[in-house]
């Protein structure tokens, strides 16, 4: 049978159409705030800032070189979130090795945070209090919803335990009542476990990483990598494999990182 793509157009349209109600006539400004050459920030700080324009919002590209130093990219930090004419503040990770992200991260206006990664927001997302949540977790979730992927039960395997897309969409997925085996870099026979999986979630940034052989037929796929190869976007799933193994799954381009965008703006009307 052929595949649902579970396509992000559709879904981020959907957000689109609200938001622009939302918006009419208001003036709101996000920053974007990246160190460094990491190809996938850069890639998502392109695009949110053309999503933002294409909605109206205002935007402050902030970019530091890689070989910036602590004090430097805490000094910019800070700056975006004492400036009151900066409503939202989207904070691209990875930062290179040497910038400590928890220090930095502590000049962050939490109120400003849009993606959830300042301690006060995390602790308030791990209880379960938070009025808002990581933008690409939520873009996840959209679209297991939209395209009516069933959860409550399901075993989900995620294959990725990091701060902005694993650790949260885990508890995500397990406040919606699937059960989530999480695989990291040290898992063994990771094969044998996304085997038995309902729905692989793979949020890794590693090209290639899950092949057609870790996919039992008929599964669903969600693929949150974001690689460049040789000039080019590709999951962290080969578009290959998804199209013989799954009964549906997210494109990349196309899937997840469209959504991701919307729900930023989504999260700037807190601000409104
Ligand atoms: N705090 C934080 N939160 C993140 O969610 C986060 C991050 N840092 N750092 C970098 C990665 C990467 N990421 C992408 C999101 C959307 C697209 C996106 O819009 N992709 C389009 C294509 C864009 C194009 O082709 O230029 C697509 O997949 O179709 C890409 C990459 C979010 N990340």
């Amino acid at each position: 049978m052929e595949p649902i793509i579970m396509a992000g157009k559709p879904v981020a349209e959907e957000i689109r159409r609200n938001l622009r109600e939302k918006f009419a006539g208001k003036e709101l400004t996000l920053a974007t705030f990246l160190v460094g050459d990491n190809p996938a920030a850069h890639v998502y700080k392109r695009s949110l800032l053309k999503t933002a324009a294409s909605l109206g919002i205002h935007t402050r590209d902030v970019e530091l070189p890689e070989g910036a130093s602590q004090e430097e990219a805490e000094r910019a930090l800070r700056a975006l979130s004492e400036d009151p004419r900066v409503d939202g503040i989207l904070p691209l990770v990875p930062f290179p090795w040497h910038i400590s992200r928890m220090q930095l991260i502590r000049q962050l206006d939490p109120e400003k945070d849009m993606d959830c990664i300042h301690p006060i927001n995390g602790g308030k997302l791990y209880l379960g209090i938070t009025p808002w949540g990581p933008c690409t977790p939520r873009s996840c979730m959209a679209l297991l919803d939209y395209y009516k992927i069933p959860l409550e039960g399901q075993h989900v395997v995620m294959v990725g335990y990091g701060e902005v897309v694993g650790r949260p969409l885990t508890l995500m997925l397990m406040g919606r009542y699937a059960t989530v085996t999480v695989c990291r870099s040290r898992t063994k026979n990771l094969p044998a476990i996304t085997r038995q999986a309902d729905i692989i979630i793979s949020a890794v940034g590693k090209p290639d990483l899950i092949t057609e052989d870790m996919i039992r037929e008929g599964a669903v796929v969600v693929d949150v990598g974001i690689n460049s190869v040789d000039g080019k976007l590709v999951g962290d799933v080969s578009e290959a494999a998804k199209k013989v193994k799954a009964s549906a799954y997210t494109p990349v381009p196309g899937g997840v990182g469209v959504v991701s965008n919307l729900m930023v703006m989504e999260t700037l009307t807190r601000r409104l």
